[in-house]
């Protein structure tokens, strides 16, 4: 039997506060585990309030951070194994990132494009300058931009909607297989939002990416999600598919997530979302 994607074992991470006399631990994530299938990319979530240990979860799977206890596999491999340059650079290409703010993602005083091209150089196999403008290029379409609309523009030229794009399309250049996307959206003006999170379920249908989607906003965690984790100080408090943790939550704070989901429900029944969808190119 093949290896699942991603396996999160019993993962805990302590932290240590205080000096010898007034010593505690805060144990941010709490024995949380769950698995990704390889052969059936979804959108899993973990949404939970501020502190809940979400950020600190995502920071063990991407590997720049080691589980206190526990472990996690990708595609069946110990990321502690994952040591070396080259095992990093592997795991990266299979494993990427997009963060909450674009802006503190790109440095003001670099082109946009020039990130889109360190990615090609680094994590794929094109050398000449033509393959790698036409793999930027490519990953820039899967986005609804292109390389033509970007070259040459800095950050601030963008709006926050456009730069996050850039940021998934930097992303998409290695053909990643899972994307771990911390609050890719709290950052973004609440009209270009939903231009984001419809580009997520776009990848998974079409491009076959998992994504592990990172929130704390439920309206766009019932609207994305395949499955999902509540979580609360650390630990899992509810799991399952979405909708039917939603159908029936038995959780205090699962119940608090059905309530405001309801109330948005409603809200966009009246007001559909109708800002258009590039079509992701395969
Ligand atoms: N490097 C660290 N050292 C000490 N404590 C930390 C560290 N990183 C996180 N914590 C603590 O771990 C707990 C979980 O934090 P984490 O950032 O993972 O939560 P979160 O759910 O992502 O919150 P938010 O939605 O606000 O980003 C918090 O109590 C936080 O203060």
């Amino acid at each position: 039997m093949s290896p699942n994607l991603l396996d999160v074992e019993n993962v805990n991470k302590i932290f240590a506060r205080g000096g010898i006399i007034s010593r505690s631990v805060n144990h941010a994530v709490n024995n949380v585990s769950f698995s990704l299938a390889a052969d059936k990319p979804e959108v899993f979530t973990i949404i939970g309030e501020s502190g809940s240990g979400k950020t600190t979860l995502a920071g063990m799977i991407l590997n720049s951070a080691a589980p206190t206890s526990g472990r996690i596999l990708f595609r069946g491999k110990d990321l502690h194994d994952v040591r070396s340059r080259r095992d990093r650079l592997e795991f990266m290409s299979h494993v990427q990132a997009v963060f909450q703010n674009p802006f503190d993602a790109f440095n003001p005083l670099k082109r946009v494009d020039r990130y889109l091209f360190s990615a090609a150089q680094t994590f794929t196999e094109c050398r000449t300058t033509d393959k790698v403008e036409e793999r930027v290029d490519d990953s820039l379409r899967k986005v609804g931009l292109s390389l033509a609309e970007i070259q040459g523009r800095y950050p601030h030229e963008m709006s926050g909607g456009q730069l996050q794009r850039v940021a998934i399309a930097r992303a998409l250049v290695p053909n990643p297989s899972l994307i771990v996307a911390d609050e890719p959206v709290s950052m973004i003006d609440a009209s270009l939002r939903m231009t984001v999170i419809n580009l997520f379920k776009k990848l998974r249908d079409e491009l076959g990416v998992s994504i592990i989607y990172i929130t704390h906003d439920l309206a766009t965690a019932y609207y994305i999600s395949d499955r999902l984790i509540i979580m609360q100080e650390g630990r899992v408090v509810e799991g399952g598919d979405a909708r039917t943790v939603l159908a029936a939550p038995q959780h205090p704070y699962s119940i608090k997530l059905r309530e405001a989901v309801l109330s948005v429900e409603g809200a966009w029944r009246d007001e559909p979302i109708t800002e258009a969808m590039p079509a992701v190119a395969s």
